[in-house]
Protein backbone atom coordinates (compact mmCIF):
# COMPACT_ATOMS: atom_id res chain seq x y z
CA UNK A 1 0.00 0.00 0.00
CA UNK A 2 1.13 3.33 -0.82
CA UNK A 3 1.20 5.42 2.61
CA UNK A 4 -0.31 8.35 3.19
CA UNK A 5 1.20 12.17 1.38
CA UNK A 6 3.65 10.25 -0.63
CA UNK A 7 6.39 12.86 -2.03
CA UNK A 8 7.22 13.08 -6.03
CA UNK A 9 10.88 13.66 -6.78
CA UNK A 10 11.03 14.25 -10.78
CA UNK A 11 14.42 14.31 -11.74
CA UNK A 12 16.35 16.10 -14.90
CA UNK A 13 12.80 15.09 -17.02
CA UNK A 14 12.97 15.99 -20.58
CA UNK A 15 10.33 15.13 -22.87
CA UNK A 16 10.47 16.04 -26.53
CA UNK A 17 8.34 15.85 -29.52
CA UNK A 18 9.31 14.42 -32.39
CA UNK A 19 8.54 16.68 -35.17
CA UNK A 20 9.82 17.92 -38.85
CA UNK A 21 12.32 19.46 -37.82
CA UNK A 22 13.48 16.25 -35.65
CA UNK A 23 12.63 15.76 -31.77
CA UNK A 24 12.45 18.67 -29.71
CA UNK A 25 12.19 19.18 -26.63
CA UNK A 26 8.57 20.37 -24.48
CA UNK A 27 9.89 19.72 -20.79
CA UNK A 28 14.07 19.88 -20.34
CA UNK A 29 15.99 19.22 -17.39
CA UNK A 30 13.10 19.61 -15.08
CA UNK A 31 14.09 18.86 -11.71
CA UNK A 32 11.12 19.19 -9.04
CA UNK A 33 9.97 18.11 -5.65
CA UNK A 34 6.28 17.40 -4.82
CA UNK A 35 6.48 17.21 -1.31
CA UNK A 36 3.99 15.27 1.07
CA UNK A 37 1.13 16.35 1.75
CA UNK A 38 1.42 19.79 -0.34
CA UNK A 39 0.05 21.20 -3.26
CA UNK A 40 2.17 22.21 -5.91
CA UNK A 41 0.92 24.78 -8.39
CA UNK A 42 2.66 24.88 -12.11
CA UNK A 43 2.33 28.44 -13.95
CA UNK A 44 3.55 29.26 -17.02
CA UNK A 45 2.35 30.72 -20.62
CA UNK A 46 0.53 28.22 -22.91
CA UNK A 47 3.31 26.40 -24.79
CA UNK A 48 6.03 26.05 -21.72
CA UNK A 49 5.14 22.48 -21.29
CA UNK A 50 2.69 22.60 -18.11
CA UNK A 51 0.42 19.92 -20.06
CA UNK A 52 3.62 17.79 -20.89
CA UNK A 53 5.01 17.62 -17.45
CA UNK A 54 1.78 17.30 -15.82
CA UNK A 55 1.35 13.41 -18.49
CA UNK A 56 4.92 13.05 -17.53
CA UNK A 57 3.66 12.29 -13.63
CA UNK A 58 2.14 9.31 -15.26
CA UNK A 59 3.71 8.48 -17.92
CA UNK A 60 1.00 9.30 -20.14
CA UNK A 61 3.02 10.93 -22.91
CA UNK A 62 1.67 9.84 -26.42
CA UNK A 63 3.51 9.80 -29.56
CA UNK A 64 5.20 11.40 -31.41
CA UNK A 65 6.36 12.77 -27.70
CA UNK A 66 8.09 10.54 -25.08
CA UNK A 67 10.32 11.04 -22.19
CA UNK A 68 13.61 10.93 -23.41
CA UNK A 69 15.43 11.41 -19.72
CA UNK A 70 14.88 11.61 -16.36
CA UNK A 71 12.77 10.12 -13.60
CA UNK A 72 9.56 10.66 -11.47
CA UNK A 73 10.12 8.75 -8.22
CA UNK A 74 6.78 8.37 -6.38
CA UNK A 75 6.74 7.17 -2.43
CA UNK A 76 5.77 3.56 -2.36
CA UNK A 77 5.27 3.14 -6.09
CA UNK A 78 8.76 3.75 -7.80
CA UNK A 79 10.06 5.52 -11.10
CA UNK A 80 6.93 6.04 -12.99
CA UNK A 81 8.89 6.43 -16.00
CA UNK A 82 10.00 3.12 -16.02
CA UNK A 83 6.02 1.63 -16.20
CA UNK A 84 4.95 -0.10 -18.80
CA UNK A 85 1.69 -1.91 -19.43
CA UNK A 86 -0.47 -3.51 -17.08
CA UNK A 87 1.64 -1.57 -13.78
CA UNK A 88 1.27 1.97 -15.58
CA UNK A 89 -2.66 1.05 -16.27
CA UNK A 90 -3.28 -0.01 -12.49
CA UNK A 91 -1.21 3.13 -10.58
CA UNK A 92 -2.95 5.48 -12.92
CA UNK A 93 -6.23 6.21 -11.37
CA UNK A 94 -5.82 3.74 -8.34
CA UNK A 95 -2.55 5.67 -7.56
CA UNK A 96 -2.05 9.15 -9.60
CA UNK A 97 -5.49 10.60 -9.64
CA UNK A 98 -5.46 13.01 -12.59
CA UNK A 99 -7.82 15.28 -14.46
CA UNK A 100 -6.35 16.45 -17.54
CA UNK A 101 -6.81 19.86 -19.50
CA UNK A 102 -9.72 18.40 -21.94
CA UNK A 103 -11.74 16.85 -19.19
CA UNK A 104 -14.74 19.05 -20.15
CA UNK A 105 -14.68 16.48 -23.48
CA UNK A 106 -13.22 13.14 -22.05
CA UNK A 107 -16.51 11.24 -20.81
CA UNK A 108 -17.58 8.73 -23.39
CA UNK A 109 -20.92 10.14 -24.62
CA UNK A 110 -22.69 6.95 -24.41
CA UNK A 111 -22.30 5.73 -21.42
CA UNK A 112 -23.84 7.77 -18.42
CA UNK A 113 -21.12 9.35 -15.78
CA UNK A 114 -22.48 6.41 -13.02
CA UNK A 115 -21.49 3.92 -15.39
CA UNK A 116 -18.53 4.87 -16.19
CA UNK A 117 -17.87 5.55 -12.38
CA UNK A 118 -17.95 1.42 -11.93
CA UNK A 119 -16.62 0.89 -15.08
CA UNK A 120 -13.78 2.76 -13.79
CA UNK A 121 -14.18 1.08 -9.94
CA UNK A 122 -14.11 -2.06 -11.57
CA UNK A 123 -10.98 -1.95 -14.34
CA UNK A 124 -9.42 -0.94 -10.76
CA UNK A 125 -10.57 -4.03 -9.05
CA UNK A 126 -12.70 -1.66 -6.16
CA UNK A 127 -14.81 -5.13 -4.47
CA UNK A 128 -17.16 -1.83 -2.46
CA UNK A 129 -18.44 -0.05 -5.45
CA UNK A 130 -21.65 1.09 -3.33
CA UNK A 131 -18.93 2.67 -1.21
CA UNK A 132 -17.19 4.33 -4.66
CA UNK A 133 -21.07 5.24 -5.66
CA UNK A 134 -21.23 7.07 -1.94
CA UNK A 135 -18.53 8.74 -2.02
CA UNK A 136 -18.81 10.19 -5.64
CA UNK A 137 -22.13 11.38 -4.38
CA UNK A 138 -20.63 13.12 -1.30
CA UNK A 139 -18.21 14.64 -3.78
CA UNK A 140 -20.51 16.16 -6.01
CA UNK A 141 -22.38 17.17 -3.50
CA UNK A 142 -19.28 18.82 -2.25
CA UNK A 143 -19.11 20.76 -5.19
CA UNK A 144 -22.65 21.93 -5.18
CA UNK A 145 -24.45 19.18 -7.73
CA UNK A 146 -27.00 16.73 -7.42
CA UNK A 147 -24.91 13.31 -7.34
CA UNK A 148 -27.49 11.34 -8.30
CA UNK A 149 -28.71 13.42 -11.00
CA UNK A 150 -25.68 13.58 -12.69
CA UNK A 151 -24.38 10.12 -12.30
CA UNK A 152 -27.63 9.34 -14.25
CA UNK A 153 -26.80 11.92 -16.85
CA UNK A 154 -25.04 11.61 -19.99
CA UNK A 155 -21.97 14.21 -20.96
CA UNK A 156 -24.15 15.95 -22.95
CA UNK A 157 -26.89 16.68 -20.38
CA UNK A 158 -24.05 18.63 -18.88
CA UNK A 159 -22.75 22.09 -18.36
CA UNK A 160 -19.10 22.43 -18.84
CA UNK A 161 -18.57 23.24 -15.89
CA UNK A 162 -20.46 20.64 -14.43
CA UNK A 163 -18.16 18.07 -16.47
CA UNK A 164 -15.62 19.77 -14.83
CA UNK A 165 -16.58 18.44 -12.04
CA UNK A 166 -17.31 15.26 -12.83
CA UNK A 167 -13.45 15.16 -14.09
CA UNK A 168 -12.47 16.33 -10.14
CA UNK A 169 -14.47 14.18 -8.75
CA UNK A 170 -13.25 10.82 -11.29
CA UNK A 171 -9.84 11.87 -9.77
CA UNK A 172 -10.59 11.85 -5.93
CA UNK A 173 -13.11 9.16 -6.10
CA UNK A 174 -10.54 6.43 -6.27
CA UNK A 175 -8.60 7.57 -3.29
CA UNK A 176 -5.00 8.15 -4.99
CA UNK A 177 -2.76 9.77 -3.17
CA UNK A 178 -0.81 11.77 -5.63
CA UNK A 179 -3.30 13.75 -7.63
CA UNK A 180 -2.26 16.29 -11.10
CA UNK A 181 -5.28 18.57 -11.79
CA UNK A 182 -4.26 20.30 -15.12
CA UNK A 183 -6.86 23.51 -15.15
CA UNK A 184 -9.16 22.29 -13.47
CA UNK A 185 -11.40 25.38 -13.45
CA UNK A 186 -11.21 26.96 -16.90
CA UNK A 187 -14.74 26.68 -17.50
CA UNK A 188 -16.25 28.16 -14.29
CA UNK A 189 -17.16 31.38 -13.85
CA UNK A 190 -15.32 33.43 -10.62
CA UNK A 191 -17.01 32.03 -7.52
CA UNK A 192 -17.22 28.36 -8.68
CA UNK A 193 -13.81 28.50 -9.45
CA UNK A 194 -13.05 30.00 -5.93
CA UNK A 195 -15.81 27.53 -4.46
CA UNK A 196 -14.18 24.32 -6.01
CA UNK A 197 -10.98 25.07 -5.13
CA UNK A 198 -11.52 25.65 -1.53
CA UNK A 199 -13.06 21.98 -1.81
CA UNK A 200 -10.08 20.74 -4.21
CA UNK A 201 -7.95 21.88 -1.06
CA UNK A 202 -10.57 20.41 1.42
CA UNK A 203 -10.52 17.35 0.21
CA UNK A 204 -6.23 17.71 -0.05
CA UNK A 205 -6.12 18.01 3.08
CA UNK A 206 -8.94 15.37 4.63
CA UNK A 207 -6.77 12.50 2.56
CA UNK A 208 -3.45 13.68 3.10
CA UNK A 209 -2.92 14.01 -0.63
CA UNK A 210 0.31 14.99 -2.58
CA UNK A 211 -1.20 17.36 -5.61
CA UNK A 212 0.05 19.13 -8.82
CA UNK A 213 -2.00 22.10 -10.31
CA UNK A 214 -1.31 23.28 -13.35
CA UNK A 215 -3.10 26.61 -14.50
CA UNK A 216 -2.07 29.72 -16.87
CA UNK A 217 -3.99 31.70 -14.09
CA UNK A 218 -1.72 32.92 -11.47
CA UNK A 219 -5.03 33.81 -9.28
CA UNK A 220 -5.74 30.25 -9.58
CA UNK A 221 -2.53 28.99 -7.70
CA UNK A 222 -2.60 31.84 -4.97
CA UNK A 223 -5.67 30.54 -3.63
CA UNK A 224 -4.98 26.97 -3.41
CA UNK A 225 -0.67 26.22 -3.78
CA UNK A 226 1.84 26.25 -1.27
CA UNK A 227 4.61 26.31 -3.31
CA UNK A 228 4.56 27.47 -6.69
CA UNK A 229 7.05 26.80 -9.74
CA UNK A 230 6.96 28.63 -13.36
CA UNK A 231 7.51 27.12 -16.46
CA UNK A 232 9.24 28.93 -19.74
CA UNK A 233 10.13 27.41 -22.67
CA UNK A 234 10.37 23.78 -21.05
CA UNK A 235 12.63 25.16 -18.23
CA UNK A 236 11.55 25.58 -14.97
CA UNK A 237 12.59 29.30 -13.83
CA UNK A 238 11.95 29.50 -10.40
CA UNK A 239 9.82 27.87 -7.70
CA UNK A 240 9.62 28.38 -4.18
CA UNK A 241 6.58 28.80 -1.22
CA UNK A 242 3.93 30.45 -2.89
CA UNK A 243 4.04 33.53 -0.94
CA UNK A 244 7.47 34.45 -1.74
CA UNK A 245 7.23 33.79 -4.96
CA UNK A 246 4.22 35.90 -5.65
CA UNK A 247 5.18 38.64 -2.97
CA UNK A 248 8.47 38.85 -4.24
CA UNK A 249 9.56 37.22 -7.53
CA UNK A 250 13.22 36.44 -8.33
CA UNK A 251 13.03 35.45 -12.46
CA UNK A 252 12.38 38.32 -14.69
CA UNK A 253 9.82 36.05 -16.04
CA UNK A 254 8.03 35.83 -12.76
CA UNK A 255 8.48 39.42 -12.42
CA UNK A 256 6.35 40.07 -15.75
CA UNK A 257 3.77 37.53 -15.34
CA UNK A 258 2.73 39.22 -11.68
CA UNK A 259 2.83 42.68 -13.15
CA UNK A 260 0.57 41.26 -15.95
CA UNK A 261 -2.08 40.38 -13.89
CA UNK A 262 -4.57 42.92 -12.45
CA UNK A 263 -6.16 40.96 -9.72
CA UNK A 264 -2.72 40.57 -8.16
CA UNK A 265 -1.46 44.18 -8.73
CA UNK A 266 -4.77 45.41 -7.59
CA UNK A 267 -4.83 48.49 -10.03
CA UNK A 268 -6.17 47.77 -13.93
CA UNK A 269 -4.09 50.34 -15.03
CA UNK A 270 -0.67 49.28 -13.63
CA UNK A 271 -1.13 45.63 -14.98
CA UNK A 272 1.18 45.04 -18.30
CA UNK A 273 0.85 42.59 -20.40
CA UNK A 274 4.84 40.87 -20.73
CA UNK A 275 5.90 41.96 -24.26
CA UNK A 276 6.84 39.43 -26.85
CA UNK A 277 5.66 35.79 -27.09
CA UNK A 278 6.59 33.04 -25.69
CA UNK A 279 8.42 30.49 -27.81
CA UNK A 280 7.19 27.37 -29.44
CA UNK A 281 8.92 24.03 -29.76
CA UNK A 282 11.06 25.00 -33.29
CA UNK A 283 11.40 28.49 -32.04
CA UNK A 284 13.00 27.68 -28.27
CA UNK A 285 16.79 28.72 -28.09
CA UNK A 286 18.72 25.50 -28.38
CA UNK A 287 21.45 27.24 -26.32
CA UNK A 288 21.34 30.08 -23.60
CA UNK A 289 18.68 30.84 -21.35
CA UNK A 290 15.33 30.48 -22.77
CA UNK A 291 14.11 33.53 -21.78
CA UNK A 292 16.40 35.87 -23.00
CA UNK A 293 14.91 37.50 -25.82
CA UNK A 294 12.47 39.13 -23.83
CA UNK A 295 14.22 39.31 -20.75
CA UNK A 296 15.05 42.91 -19.17
CA UNK A 297 18.26 41.95 -17.72
CA UNK A 298 19.70 40.05 -20.31
CA UNK A 299 23.40 39.83 -20.21
CA UNK A 300 25.94 37.98 -22.84
CA UNK A 301 26.36 35.27 -21.00
CA UNK A 302 22.41 34.97 -21.57
CA UNK A 303 23.36 34.24 -25.23
CA UNK A 304 25.21 31.11 -24.48
CA UNK A 305 25.25 29.97 -21.41
CA UNK A 306 22.07 28.30 -19.59
CA UNK A 307 21.41 29.42 -16.49
CA UNK A 308 21.48 26.76 -13.93
CA UNK A 309 18.68 26.17 -11.25
CA UNK A 310 20.37 27.71 -8.41
CA UNK A 311 19.43 27.74 -4.61
CA UNK A 312 18.67 31.44 -3.49
CA UNK A 313 16.47 31.03 -0.06
CA UNK A 314 14.11 29.19 -0.15
CA UNK A 315 13.73 29.92 -3.57
CA UNK A 316 14.90 27.93 -6.64
CA UNK A 317 16.19 30.11 -9.41
CA UNK A 318 17.26 30.02 -13.16
CA UNK A 319 18.66 33.47 -14.03
CA UNK A 320 22.28 34.89 -14.67
CA UNK A 321 21.10 38.34 -13.58
CA UNK A 322 19.93 36.89 -10.10
CA UNK A 323 22.58 35.21 -9.57
CA UNK A 324 25.48 37.65 -10.39
CA UNK A 325 22.68 40.22 -8.52
CA UNK A 326 23.67 37.70 -5.32
CA UNK A 327 27.42 37.46 -5.33
CA UNK A 328 27.17 41.94 -6.02
N1 LIG B 1 1.59 15.97 -29.69
C1 LIG B 1 2.44 16.98 -29.87
N2 LIG B 1 3.23 17.03 -30.96
C2 LIG B 1 4.10 18.04 -31.17
N3 LIG B 1 4.27 19.07 -30.29
C3 LIG B 1 3.53 19.06 -29.18
C4 LIG B 1 2.57 18.03 -28.90
N4 LIG B 1 1.97 18.32 -27.71
C5 LIG B 1 2.54 19.47 -27.27
N5 LIG B 1 3.46 19.91 -28.15
C6 LIG B 1 4.28 21.14 -28.03
O1 LIG B 1 4.99 21.07 -26.80
C7 LIG B 1 5.07 22.37 -26.20
C8 LIG B 1 4.53 22.29 -24.79
O2 LIG B 1 3.11 22.00 -24.86
P1 LIG B 1 2.23 21.82 -23.55
O3 LIG B 1 0.84 21.51 -24.00
O4 LIG B 1 2.91 20.90 -22.63
O5 LIG B 1 2.28 23.28 -22.93
P2 LIG B 1 1.30 23.98 -21.90
O6 LIG B 1 2.15 24.90 -21.10
O7 LIG B 1 0.50 22.98 -21.20
O8 LIG B 1 0.37 24.84 -22.86
P3 LIG B 1 -1.22 24.96 -22.83
O9 LIG B 1 -1.53 25.72 -21.58
O10 LIG B 1 -1.52 25.71 -24.10
O11 LIG B 1 -1.71 23.55 -22.85
C9 LIG B 1 4.30 23.31 -27.11
O12 LIG B 1 5.21 24.01 -27.95
C10 LIG B 1 3.43 22.39 -27.92
O13 LIG B 1 3.15 22.92 -29.18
Amino acid sequence: MVKQAPGVRIDGLTVVYKTTAGELPAVRGVSLELRPGTITGIVGESGSGKSTLALSLLNAVQPPGRISAGSVEIDGLGNVADFTGEKLRKARGRHIGYVFQAAQNSLNPLKTVGKQLLDLGRSHEIEDLRGLVRDAKELLARMGLDGARVLDSHQHELSGGMRQRVGIMLALVLNAHVVVLDEPTTALDMITQSNILKIVREVHAERGLTTMVITHDIGVVAEVADRLAVMYGGRLVEQGPTREVLGNPQHPYTQGLIRAIPRLVGDIDEARALPGRPPTLATVPKQGCVFRERCELRMDVCDSEDPAALAHGSRIVACHAVTVKEHA
